[in-house]
């Protein structure tokens, strides 16, 4: 285990009210080469009518890249918040209002997995194009659209729903689990007979600096970095104090504990007790070396992240924060 002191016990007055933020280096946790997707999508930029930005429904307020703005904003955008069925969206009204507040007019949640809402997305994309000039690309019947996102957000999962619900045809961009899948800006890829209308799929490019180490681990939880980077126990610890902090406490009874608890190495031992993870591990005394069988709270902790991201925990708001201080910004008006 190597977390901070203060995240192993749990606190005595309740809840954690805060996560001990110190002594990580989040530009470790982020890749550098992304400059380079970036750099491919501007080259096809003149080809393309309309930008699709997908991001994680979990945390709509944060984590997105500012440099898509910067580098494509000069096209007309709609901004798909998905992953729905993970997200708790009790506050969906708040969620609209900020954003429209940054100039983000065009949104749709939507389920990539069950097609939920995804027939919205044509529609819209007409309208919005219908209702901005098209550049050197009036004349042209067909419609170009470009797809872009943080990893691992669902972009590919987006288009082959599109050909789903339009073309009653199955896959054609690459999905995955894990953040990379997509490696390269595709050829075109058509959705819709009427109107014709092609996408373009691109990699997942992250910000090249992360504004907050708790950004970060907002991101981290929604699987958009590799875990390993990160560190498994971190992230499973900042999960049980985001949990707690949110009354969600699924997991107790999902994994068979007594009662809820903010002590991470405690949750841990047992997830991995119940789950059977555990390894032998050799240990020195006086006497020779001994075996000892020791909790395996990597494995613990990738189950506990795993099953989170499942949506087996229940449905989740990491920007909780965020919309409550905007809420506590209008009472103050
Ligand atoms: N629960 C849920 N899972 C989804 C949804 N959409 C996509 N996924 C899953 O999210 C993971 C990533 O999906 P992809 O479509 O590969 O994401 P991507 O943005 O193209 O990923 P990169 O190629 O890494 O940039 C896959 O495991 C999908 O099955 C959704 O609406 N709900």
């Amino acid at each position: 285990m190597r977390l901070f002191p203060r995240a192993l016990s749990a606190s005595v007055a309740g809840w954690r009210q805060s996560f001990p933020l110190h002594g990580h280096n989040v530009a470790r946790w982020f890749p550098g080469h992304m400059a380079k997707g970036l750099k491919k999508m501007k080259s096809s930029l003149k080809l393309v009518d309309c930008i699709i930005e997908v991001h994680d429904c979990r945390i709509p307020l944060s984590g997105r890249n500012p440099l898509f703005q910067e580098t494509l904003g000069v096209r007309p955008h709609l901004l798909v918040l998905n992953k729905m069925d993970l997200a708790d969206l009790t506050e969906q009204q708040k969620i609209i209002q900020h954003l429209e507040g940054e100039g983000l007019k065009n949104t749709i949640f939507t389920n990539c997995v069950k097609d939920e809402n995804i027939k919205q997305i044509i529609p819209k994309i007409t309208e919005i194009v219908g209702s901005s000039y098209r550049y050197h690309r009036a004349e042209n019947v067909e419609y170009c659209i470009m797809v872009i996102g943080i990893p691992n957000v669902g972009k590919s999962s987006l288009i082959n729903s599109l050909r789903r619900q339009h073309l009653k045809i199955g896959k054609a961009a690459r999905v995955g689990g894990e953040p990379g899948i997509t490696r390269a800006v595709t050829s075109r890829i058509q959705v819709s007979e009427r109107p014709l209308m092609f996408l373009l799929d691109t990699p997942g490019v992250l910000a090249p600096r992360i504004g907050s180490v708790e950004t970060g681990l907002k991101l981290a939880l929604c699987g958009t970095v590799l875990d390993h980077l990160v560190g498994e126990e971190t992230m499973a610890d900042y999960l049980l104090y985001t949990l707690n902090q949110h009354q969600m406490f699924k997991y107790v009874q999902h994994y068979g504990l007594h009662d809820a608890s903010d002590d991470i190495e405690f949750v841990l031992k047992s997830i991995a007790v119940r789950l059977g993870k555990t390894q032998k591990v050799k240990v020195l005394t006086g006497t020779g070396d001994v075996n000892v069988v020791q909790p395996n709270y990597s494995a613990a902790a990738r189950d506990f992240l795993r099953t989170f991201r499942s949506g087996l925990l229940g449905p989740v708001m990491l920007d909780r924060d965020i919309l409550q201080g905007c809420l506590s910004a209008n009472m103050d008006l």
